[in-house]
């Protein structure tokens, strides 16, 4: 596990924590937020969002002591993201998980104060404009992140689900991931963790998508600790919603 970092969602390092060392975190452009749906704003200019994830070749699949990631190789627009209320295409880099220690909590973005099970995070960025990762982390359009909600399929037999499932490893490819719907609210907003730079149009979709209970059983699997130290479960990894600050949501359909 590498890039540990002085910051966590424990009691003595969580978000209310941050702002100590990351002072933006009381900025006016934080998230996630609460989106409530009857005051976002129908935008009929909004494009609808296209996304084509082909074969981007992904990378491993790894724990960074926050969260479960998938890195990608962004040398091209393979995997990318445009439309929408982006003015150009942005490339997939990474995408990450933030859930709760049960199902009624882990979303990041909650709607009408409801939370979701977990939070997909599908992280891009505008390659276009500007040379690296870490410049376009720095500039205000600089990130496109995707949230998609994560529900737990309810099976009258989890085990029966089981055996139907193809595998209840933590493997996912990003065309999967992605509900049929791509109606979505967006709204600007920061990274959801440190050092939670201003710098991410965030695109969430209206519609979950369902992961079996023994998928999001193997999410809380994993630990925030490394092998050398006593183990801690990693779950609960997720910021609360911040204060909105006058930014309007705008939702891409009526
Ligand atoms: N939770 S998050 O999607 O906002 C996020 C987290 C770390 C690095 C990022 F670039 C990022 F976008
Ligand atoms: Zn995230």
């Amino acid at each position: 596990m590498t890039g540990h970092h002085s910051w966590g969602y424990g009691q003595n390092d969580g978000p209310s924590e941050w702002h100590k060392l990351y002072p933006v975190a009381q900025g006016n452009c934080q998230s996630p937020i609460d989106i409530i749906p009857a005051q976002a704003i129908y935008d009929p200019c909004l494009k609808p969002l296209s996304i084509s994830y082909r074969s981007g070749s992904s990378l491993d699949i790894s724990n960074n002591g926050h969260s479960v990631m998938v890195d990608f190789k962004d040398m091209d627009d393979k995997t990318a993201i445009y439309g929408g209320p982006l003015e150009s295409s942005y490339r997939l880099k990474q995408f990450h998980f933030h859930w709760g220690a049960s199902d009624d909590s882990g979303s990041e973005h909650t709607i009408n104060g409801k939370s979701f099970p977990c939070e997909l995070h599908l992280v891009h960025w505008n390659a276009k404009k500007y040379m690296t990762f870490a410049d376009a982390v720095e500039a205000t359009d600089g990130l496109a992140v995707t949230g998609v909600f994560l529900e737990v399929r309810k099976t009258a037999q989890a085990g029966l689900q089981q055996k139907t499932e193809k595998n209840n490893s933590l493997h996912f490819n990003p065309t999967s991931l992605l509900p049929p719907c791509l109606d979505y609210w967006t709204y600007p907003g920061s990274l959801t963790t440190p050092p939670l730079n201003e710098s991410v149009t965030w695109i969430v979709l209206k519609e979950a998508i369902q992961i079996s209970d023994k998928q999001m059983e193997k999410f809380r699997t994993l630990l925030f600790t490394t092998e050398e130290e006593e183990r801690i479960q990693m779950v609960n990894n997720f910021r609360p919603p911040q204060p909105l600050k006058g930014r309007v949501v705008r939702a891409s359909f009526k």
